[in-house]
């Protein structure tokens, strides 16, 4: 285990049998489509790379980055789009892929944006899910894990952009976040 992990909250066995469980349910909703799916980056990187090997439908892949942490475990209530998609979603079965909703502001503002730009369907699917700091009023279509109100790293979420390639996911040790 890396030094700075207080404990193991997921393991990596865990989250593998649930990406492949979300996959396969994802396989079912999709079949005869040909979704456009929406990778958020940074976070949801791992996950996407795991997720889409488990759907087994035709489908094109894209990615946006958003940021509103920044180096803090407070989200700063800014979603910033830091690169927006190469392709139109018109008309399109949109399959956007999160790692986390925590306050659902990023989510939220994402989703407001793909309408506008007149997507046909737009679902959502999180590996992780933190109702207690919702502040926009957000549920996902497809959730992987409900955790409880600690912040997480690990398996693509950063603390100050650090501990994403941890397999796990973890809690950090207390003084870490106050270097
Ligand atoms: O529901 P919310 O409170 O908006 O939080 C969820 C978002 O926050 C994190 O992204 P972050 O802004 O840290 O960017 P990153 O993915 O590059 O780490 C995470 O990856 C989600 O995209
Ligand atoms: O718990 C978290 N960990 C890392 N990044 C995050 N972004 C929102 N919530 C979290
Ligand atoms: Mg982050």
């Amino acid at each position: 285990m890396h030094n700075d992990i207080e404990k193991v909250v997921i393991s990596e066995e865990e989250i593998q049998a649930r990406v492949n469980e979300l996959g396969e349910q994802l396989t079912r909703d999709y079949a005869g489509k040909k979704p456009l799916v929406i990778c958020v980056l940074k976070g949801a990187f791992i996950f996407m790379a795991d997720l889409v090997k488990r759907i087994e439908v035709p489908m094109e892949m894209d990615f946006m980055a958003v940021s509103s942490y920044g180096a803090s475990t407070e989200s700063s209530g800014v979603v910033r789009i830091l690169k927006d998609l190469d392709v139109s979603v018109e008309g399109r079965d949109v399959l956007i892929v999160e790692d986390i909703i925590d306050t659902g502001l990023t989510l939220s503002y994402l989703i407001n944006i793909l309408e506008g730009r007149k997507a046909a369907t737009i679902k959502v699917v999180t590996l992780f899910d933190k109702p207690a700091r919702r502040s926009a009023n957000m549920e996902a279509d497809y959730k992987g894990f409900v955790l409880p109100d600690e912040f997480i790293v690990g398996y693509g979420l950063d603390y100050a952009e650090e501990y994403r390639n941890l397999p796990y996911i973890g809690v950090l040790k207390p003084h870490i976040y106050s270097k």
